[in-house]
């Protein structure tokens, strides 16, 4: 499926370690400052907006979402839901309510999501965890009309994971209108010759299993729209992989977009979120308000 196998382990590490290829900051000091930015922004976020935080959405101490409601919301409305990055290890749903502001104001509620990280959480069970936060939405607030999932990173990997659900053992099926997938992994063996698995422990048969790359199933009629979007400073095999996973859906019969933005890189493509003048928050409410 690609080169990777050829590289060296360093070649390999660098390679899926995003933070040593950002031309803004060092590799020592940015995942700080996206922690301090993002957490800042959901700060202001949970000031200005109505919100419901912390909503159990099962039994387990991870299981819990954070909701932004619109700004007015007498009616149904639209929901984002925002699936957090950090390596399937590390951030949580505390500090990813920094892209409500710009939605919320727009009439769309955003969602964070929070699932149980490694070491504590196994890949299947981050997956399912995922996946039956959807189902509570759609059971718990009959008032979301149409559901937009958006990860960054891991989570983009997270939300590609959803959109091949079968739903049948969830008892509803999520109306899901588009999926934002940015700065994302899709096939997850690379990841088994690096530090990432450290953490993971995942065996080739569960990095396989949970790999979307490997599962692009024909879309249906009612498939929903997918943006695949990579920043310019991601690593060479970040930015192949979203281009192979779009053109693998595509050839599937998806709609399907694949966005490079210039100028950022894998931090903050997903920061600017906060911003409403932000090329990608705007594309976001464009494919809202088109549905
Ligand atoms: N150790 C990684 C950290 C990382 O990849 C990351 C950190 C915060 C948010 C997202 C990340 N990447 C994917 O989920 C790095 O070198 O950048």
């Amino acid at each position: 499926m690609g080169g990777w196998r050829d590289m060296s382990a360093e070649a390999l590490e660098d390679q899926y370690s995003p933070s040593r290829w950002s031309p803004r900051l060092d590799r020592d000091t940015i995942i700080d400052a996206h922690l301090a930015v993002t957490a800042a922004g959901t700060e202001r976020a949970r000031a200005s907006a109505q919100t419901s935080l912390h909503v159990p959405y099962g039994k387990g101490d991870g299981e819990k979402l954070d909701i932004y409601f619109p700004t007015d919301h007498s009616g149904t409305f639209p929901v984002l839901v925002y699936i957090h990055g950090g390596y399937w290890q590390c951030l949580s749903k505390d500090e990813s309510g920094f892209a409500a502001p710009p939605l919320v104001s727009q009439g769309v509620a955003v969602v964070a999501v929070g699932y149980d990280t490694a070491p504590r959480g196994h890949m299947d069970t981050m997956v399912l965890q995922v996946r039956r936060s959807l189902a509570f939405l759609v059971e718990q607030y009959p008032e979301i009309r149409g559901i937009y999932l958006c990860g960054h990173s891991a989570g983009a990997h997270l939300a590609a994971m959803v959109l091949f659900t079968d739903w049948t053992e969830f008892h509803v099926v999520p109306d899901i209108k588009g999926a934002v997938l940015v700065s994302g992994v899709y096939d997850l063996e690379p990841i088994l010759h690096t530090y990432v698995n450290d953490a993971l422990n995942m065996s080739r048969e569960v990095a396989q299993r949970n790999s979307p790359m490997r599962h692009v199933a024909p879309a249906v009629p009612a498939a929903c729209e997918v943006l695949v979007v990579v920043a310019q400073h991601d690593s060479p095999e970040f930015r192949r992989q979203s281009q192979e996973y779009s053109q693998a859906l595509r050839a599937a019969g998806w709609s399907v977009s694949l966005l490079d933005l210039a100028g950022v890189d894998h931090f903050d493509v997903i920061e600017k979120l906060s911003e409403n003048s932000y090329i990608l928050t705007q594309v976001i409410l464009n494919m809202i308000s088109r549905a």
